[in-house]
């Protein structure tokens, strides 16, 4: 069975950077931002859901109106919550079966901005938060979605603070552009890859 790892991080503090570096190392991650868009286009259920809540041009020629959720939702954390309730427990069974496929990896991930939020913490079997200060965070996310300072603050208002998602955390990558990332990735992997190899020779030792 694999070990499976959260990682979690408000926006812009560089989990895709994080599970682009687990990847590479060669461990599945799932992606829940992109699994949640593919999902959203298409389920019945949710694309009737969004289309009540929002209106029909939710949907253009067939496809998500990113920017029109966008803007519906950030900024009304009761809409945000009604929107959530629609998509994440989709993500969750999803995901469920995209690890069950994948249960003879030793390791595989699964990332999201809003893991505990959405009550994906139980899903995983450790947390890893990845933390950058407030400011960086919002220059990185303004300058990657050629977005504004006050649309970002309006997304990290419909995430849990800092300070509450490191009191689930069983780890902390620093990601301050200061702090080398790649050992902290390298130490991450070794450290639960240990654990995995120590319950791997156990079952051998019942096998022979
Ligand atoms: C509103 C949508 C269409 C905007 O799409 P867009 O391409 O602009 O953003 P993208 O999906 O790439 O998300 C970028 C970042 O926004 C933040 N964000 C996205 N959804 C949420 C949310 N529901 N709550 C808080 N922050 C969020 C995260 O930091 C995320 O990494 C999209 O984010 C969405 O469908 N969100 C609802 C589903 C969801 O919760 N996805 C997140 C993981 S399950
Ligand atoms: N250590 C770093 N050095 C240089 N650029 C970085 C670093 N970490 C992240 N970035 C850049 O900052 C931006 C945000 O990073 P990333 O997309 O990984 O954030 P995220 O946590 O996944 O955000 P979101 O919640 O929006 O998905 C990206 O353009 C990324 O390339």
């Amino acid at each position: 069975m694999a070990i499976k790892i959260g990682i979690t991080g408000g926006i812009g503090s560089g989990k895709s950077v994080v599970s682009r570096l687990l990847g590479i190392m060669g461990i599945p991650v799932y992606i829940s931002d992109i699994e949640a868009k593919r999902i959203t286009q298409t389920d019945q259920v949710i694309r009737r859901g969004l289309c009540d809540l929002v209106s029909q041009d939710v949907f253009q020629g067939g496809e998500l109106n990113r920017p029109l959720l966008a803007s519906y939702m950030f900024g009304h954390p009761d809409r945000v919550q009604k929107v959530n309730e629609l998509i994440h427990p989709q993500v969750k069974e999803d995901f469920r079966q995209w690890a069950a496929r994948l249960e003879s990896e030793q390791l595989v991930g699964m990332e999201s901005a809003i893991l505990v939020e959405a009550g994906f913490k139980n899903e995983v079997d450790f947390l890893v938060m990845v933390y950058a200060p407030l400011e960086v965070r919002v220059e990185r996310a303004v300058k990657r979605d050629c977005s504004s300072m006050e649309l970002v603050m309006k997304r990290i208002e419909a995430q849990m603070s800092d300070e509450v998602k490191r009191n689930h955390a069983d780890f902390v990558i620093v990601n301050d552009d200061e702090t080398p990332l790649i050992p902290q990735v390298l130490e991450l992997i070794s450290l639960l890859s240990k654990n995995n190899h120590y319950l791997c020779s156990a079952k051998k030792i019942i096998n022979k």
